[in-house]
């Protein structure tokens, strides 16, 4: 075996002389926002209409890596709808999720706490990206492991939706596996309509569906 990446000769050119940068001070690209809500930021108002809890949310698109049921490798994540602004779901890592050999990949399970962030916002009729989001990973999770995930909105602050999000291992009341804290940002459908690649905007507008579920959370009471 070769010496180590850290002991290795460096090769001519390769030296990084360029002064550090900090992401805070750099003009392309704005401070990191705490996860923490200011002062200011009210609490969340579930939308008069959102599904009764226990109620499934079902996808907000069939094409979804977290919650679509066309692709086949997706995670196929379940959520319902909880009390006040809060949700459970359920996602079951398969072969196809590992890292590791046997257990799953920290990004795949990363995506799963995403999602069911992501479904909060559907529970206060707002459509929301995910801006930021940090995760810990305190257990490793087996493949065919069902993680048991619930997330909650804690605070709004302006288009910021605050939010946090378990996931247990080996039944609801397991021990916390993954947890994270997120910050969403309200966007307008256009977001998408937008910034999506054409064909796949194209095939959406064209399924009525699709049109129905966009457009039911464009107005805020
Ligand atoms: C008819 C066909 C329609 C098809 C659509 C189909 C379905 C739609 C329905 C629902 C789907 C919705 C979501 C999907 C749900 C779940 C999936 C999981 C969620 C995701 O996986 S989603 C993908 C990953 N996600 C992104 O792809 C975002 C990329 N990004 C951007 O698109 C912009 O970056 C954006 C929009 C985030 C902001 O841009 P902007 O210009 O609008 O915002 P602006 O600068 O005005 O900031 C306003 C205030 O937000 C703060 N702020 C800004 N950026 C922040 C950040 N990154 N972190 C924390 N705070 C941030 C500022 O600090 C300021 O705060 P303050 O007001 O206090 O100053």
């Amino acid at each position: 075996m070769g010496p180590s990446l850290a002991r290795r000769a460096r090769l001519p050119g390769t030296a990084v002389r360029s002064a550090a940068v900090s992401a805070a001070t750099s003009p392309e690209t704005p401070p990191e926002t705490s996860l923490v809500p200011p002062d200011d930021a009210v609490a969340p108002v579930r939308h008069p209409e959102a599904p009764a809890p226990g109620t499934p949310l079902g996808a907000h698109y069939d094409h979804c890596f977290g919650c679509g049921q066309a692709l086949p490798h997706g995670l196929h994540l379940q959520a319902h709808a909880g009390e006040g602004v809060s949700v459970t779901a359920e996602f079951t890592v398969k072969p196809q999720h590992q890292g590791a050999p046997g257990l799953a990949h920290g990004g795949v399970l990363t995506s799963a706490l995403d999602e069911t962030l992501g479904s909060l916002n559907w529970l206060m009729h707002s459509i929301a990206v995910t801006g930021r989001l940090e995760t810990d990973f305190l257990l490793p999770v087996p493949v065919d492991t069902v993680l048991h995930l619930d997330a909650r909105c804690t605070a709004v602050h302006g288009r910021k939706i605050y939010s946090d999000a378990v996931g247990r291992i080996g039944g609801p009341k397991g021990p916390i596996a993954v947890r994270a804290k997120a910050v969403f940002i309200e966007v307008k459908v256009e977001h998408f309509i937008d910034n999506g690649r054409k064909e796949e905007i194209e095939a959406a507008m064209e399924d009525p569906d699709q049109v129905r579920r966009a457009r039911a959370f464009e107005v805020n009471p």
